[in-house]
């Protein structure tokens, strides 16, 4: 495990080596979790690909940085880490607000995406009110007072089961975060409208949603999918919002078989 300054924060990131050539798989987080979310994914691709994960600014051991954050400061920190990893031409896996973070990459920084995995995630999501209603109950209240409805749109009832050891810690690791990294992400989300910049995105895509997802469900998954030249969609039955959680196994080989289909290359990798 690593820390690195960049901009105007340390962030908590981890690199895993793998085979020369191969390209580097980076990994983005959704509002309210951290990197472990990935951990069931990494244990499946790691030794085959490098891997990068890290926790965005306000979330997990990274700093808070000035508050509220938009999209182009998550985007802007990816950027700067992976400079500072030396890794370039990768493929970018995000989850929900962290898909939007790879979109935005793609966008801003074409040399370091190679190809995008947009996991459950969309080029607008939510509305400014109904943001605005969940900054103001964080703010009042705290994340546990919205921890039971976040929960419902992130898993599916057979995971929601009271005797599921892994339930309860997701549970605390949505709680733990911190709540004003959470809010200043929520303005981040309220505030971001990728669709014009989506729509130019040029290189492989990949877009998975979670059949049971109710946070971005099927229909805006494939809505962004839609606006990307040449994108596959895949539903993945038994997850809602984070199928790297609920079905790893499913994700990782969905991610492997993509993969396969992108032009070999020699990519540099730290
Ligand atoms: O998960 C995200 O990054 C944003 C989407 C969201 O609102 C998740 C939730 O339902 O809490």
């Amino acid at each position: 495990m690593q820390f690195a300054t960049v901009n105007d924060v340390i962030l908590h990131h981890q690199l895993i080596g793998g085979p020369a050539g191969r390209p580097v798989i980076v990994f983005a987080n959704s509002l309210g979790t951290d990197f472990r979310i990935w951990r069931d994914v990494v244990v499946r691709l790691a030794g085959d690909f490098p891997i990068v994960t890290y926790d965005k600014r306000g979330h997990g051991l990274s700093d808070l940085g000035q508050v509220p954050y938009s999209i182009d400061d998550h985007v802007l920190d990816l950027a700067a880490l992976l400079d500072r990893l030396d890794v370039k031409d990768a493929v970018i896996c995000g989850v929900s607000v962290g898909g939007m973070i790879a979109q935005g990459l793609a966008a801003k920084r074409p040399d370091l995406v190679k190809a995008l995995v947009l996991c459950d995630t969309a080029h607008k999501i939510g509305t400014a009110e109904m943001w605005n209603a969940r900054i103001e109950a964080i703010e009042a209240k705290g994340i546990e007072s919205l921890a039971d409805a976040v929960l419902e749109r992130w898993f599916t009832p057979a995971f929601r089961r009271p005797e599921n050891a892994a339930y309860h810690g997701y549970r605390n690791m949505l709680t733990r975060q911190s709540a004003t990294g959470y809010a200043a992400t929520c303005a981040a989300l309220r505030d971001a409208d990728l669709t014009e910049s989506t729509k130019r995105i040029s290189v492989p895509a990949l877009c998975v949603v979670g059949e049971e997802d109710g946070s971005t469900p099927p229909d805006l998954v494939l809505s962004m999918a839609r606006l990307i030249t040449g994108a596959r969609y895949e539903v993945i039955k038994g997850a809602g919002h984070i199928p790297s959680i609920e079905q790893p196994e499913i994700l990782a080989e969905m991610i492997r078989a993509f993969l396969a289909t992108l032009p070999a290359g020699d990519e540099p990798h730290g």
